[in-house]
């Protein structure tokens, strides 16, 4: 029997230290085998240094004197870059950091608090979902904590992290939250080889099914970081481009930089090759146009024909997207606008001002993009765009061809301001498809001469028609610049569209193509 504060204080360091680590040395010694770290430690990778304030370390199910403390879940809050964030982290040594009644409780209180308070929330998740033991409580709360994702979505960041081996409910709960992360050494599906095997009586690799960089191509994951401190790094440099909610703005950093024309805008001048077809780095003017060539890449390992990422101009933060000639000749495709569609979502509901740099030469055809429904998707990147409502600044560098030229921040499409170099080549295709479509008979005509009137007929559309200056003369763009000056321009133009408003439609909500 406890009686005096002396041992009632001592109770409380025992129960504290139990919690700590609920499951035992033997869990203890099976996860350092694993080489994992712990869920506390995993939040002190996220969190400002002694920022952490745990909440709920005692609970666990009531009425059975041996049940672990914690129910497999850390939950609290602390800073990131001193602001406030609040989180869980799977415990995976406790029923493998699956989800009982405490655990849901735990977590969807921390996301209430996220709610109240206006932070990010971020997920640590490790876990092999729905508690088998439980019956219907763990999958009841797995359904409260889906309900309660909802009214979170798009008012506060909610950022996930896949650590591990994350199976059911673990993988469903994230990826309806913002931003998906994981290692190169994490998994995720919605059962495990072994589960599959038994009941589909496919034989299937752990790493086919799960493994991180196959999950980030079949779509599920927004980026693979090589390892554990990287990904953590990932998600605190992500989370210092975005606001606390979308209540707040994001933070102001370093604003006013370099105002006058740089060595390193000059380069552009002279960036672009002459030969329409060399391919060059996308991400190379994407380092002169923006504050201190900095550039947070999303989804950095998938659809490489597109990049989408955060940047700053004067010191606020602006979303990204851009063609990569490198890769596909930066042409558009199925993966390319879920990766851009989920991208200018994200930025609209939290308010971050989008710049298109346009470099494309249209839409991938072919049967392997209709199969895999490139109309559809296609679709929702146009309706991602066209629905936000945020600044939308757009800079045509070489080609806007086709359907492409609509999609990447045309102004028929909402954008409020158009750039185009002087390099640009606006127009329904490029010269030489237009040329064998519409000039075929008079190539023909031409005998012996064929192939000098068709090289006549290319240098007469790229000298006359696939120009920057008849979208121009149509007030399509709104000004040609010299590459040099882009990054003052864009700096201009956003400045200028700071206090844009855009009356809301007073429907209930859009149809989008799903
Ligand atoms: C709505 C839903 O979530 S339905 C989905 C229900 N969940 C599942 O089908 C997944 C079941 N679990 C698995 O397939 C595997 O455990 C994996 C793939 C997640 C992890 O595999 P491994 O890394 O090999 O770990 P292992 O299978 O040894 O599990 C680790 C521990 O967690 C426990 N565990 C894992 N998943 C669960 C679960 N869903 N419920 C209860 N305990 C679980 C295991 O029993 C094991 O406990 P022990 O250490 O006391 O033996």
């Amino acid at each position: 029997m406890t009686t005096t504060t002396a041992e009632k204080l001592a109770e409380l360091r025992e129960k504290l230290d139990v919690a700590k680590e609920p499951a035992g040395e033997q869990a203890i010694a099976k996860r350092a085998k694993k080489g994992i770290p712990s869920a506390r430690e995993r939040i002190d990778m996220l969190l400002d240094p002694g920022s952490f304030i745990e909440v709920g370390a005692l609970m666990r199910q009531p009425g059975d004197p041996n049940a672990l403390y914690s129910d497999g879940v850390v939950t609290g809050h602390g800073t990131v870059e001193g602001r406030p964030v609040a989180v869980f982290s799977h415990d995976q040594t406790v029923f493998g950091g699956s989800v009982g009644e405490m655990f849901g409780r735990k977590v969807a209180a921390i996301m209430e608090f996220a709610a109240k308070i206006g932070c990010p929330c971020v997920g640590i998740n490790d876990s092999g979902g729905a508690r088998v033991q439980d019956a219907v409580t763990s999958l009841a709360w797995y359904a409260e904590l889906g309900r309660r994702q909802e009214p979170l979505s798009g008012m506060c960041p909610q950022i996930s992290m896949i650590l591990g081996k994350c199976a059911g409910g673990a993988v469903y709960a994230p990826i309806n939250t913002d931003i998906l992360v994981a290692t190169e050494e994490s998994y995720m599906f919605v059962t495990g080889p072994d589960v599959v095997r038994k009941i589909t009586g496919e034989d299937v690799s752990l790493e086919e099914l799960g493994g991180a960089r196959n999950q980030a191509q079949y779509g599920n994951l927004h980026h693979v970081a090589a390892d554990e401190k990287a990904a953590f790094e990932w998600v605190r440099k992500y989370l210092s481009f975005l606001p606390s909610s979308c209540m707040e703005l994001p933070p102001v950093v370093n604003p006013g930089l370099e105002p006058e024309i740089t060595d390193s805008d000059r380069d552009l001048d002279t960036f672009i090759p002459d030969a329409d077809n060399a391919g060059y780095d996308m991400h190379d003017i994407l380092l002169r146009i923006f504050d201190d060539g900095e550039f947070h890449e999303i989804g950095g390992q998938v659809a490489l024909n597109i990049i989408t990422g955060f940047a700053r101009v004067d010191g606020r933060t602006v979303g990204v997207i851009a063609n990569q000639p490198l890769v596909a000749a930066g042409a558009l495709d199925a993966a390319a606008s879920d990766k851009a569609a989920h991208f200018i979502r994200i930025c609209d509901a939290f308010d971050i001002p989008l710049v298109f740099a346009v470099d494309t030469p249209g839409f991938l055809p072919g049967l392997e993009q209709e199969r895999i429904g490139v109309i559809k998707r296609g679709g929702r990147f146009i309706f991602a765009f066209v629905t936000a409502t945020v600044p939308k600044v757009t800079v045509v560098i070489r080609k806007a061809y086709g359907g492409a030229y609509a999609v990447m921040g045309s102004k028929q499409l909402g954008a409020d301001i158009n750039f185009a170099w002087p390099t640009a080549r606006i127009a329904v295709m490029g010269a030489e498809g237009a040329v064998d479509l519409i000039g075929r008979r008079q190539i023909e005509a031409a005998g012996d001469n064929a192939p000098a009137v068709r090289r006549q007929l290319i240098n007469f559309y790229n000298e006359n028609i696939a120009t920057p200056y008849i979208a121009a003369e149509r007030g399509y763009i709104d000004a040609v610049i010299e590459p040099s000056t882009t990054r003052l321009e864009i700096r201009k133009a956003l400045t200028m569209l700071r206090d844009k408003t855009v009356q809301r439609n007073p429907r209930k909500h859009d149809l989008m193509p799903l």
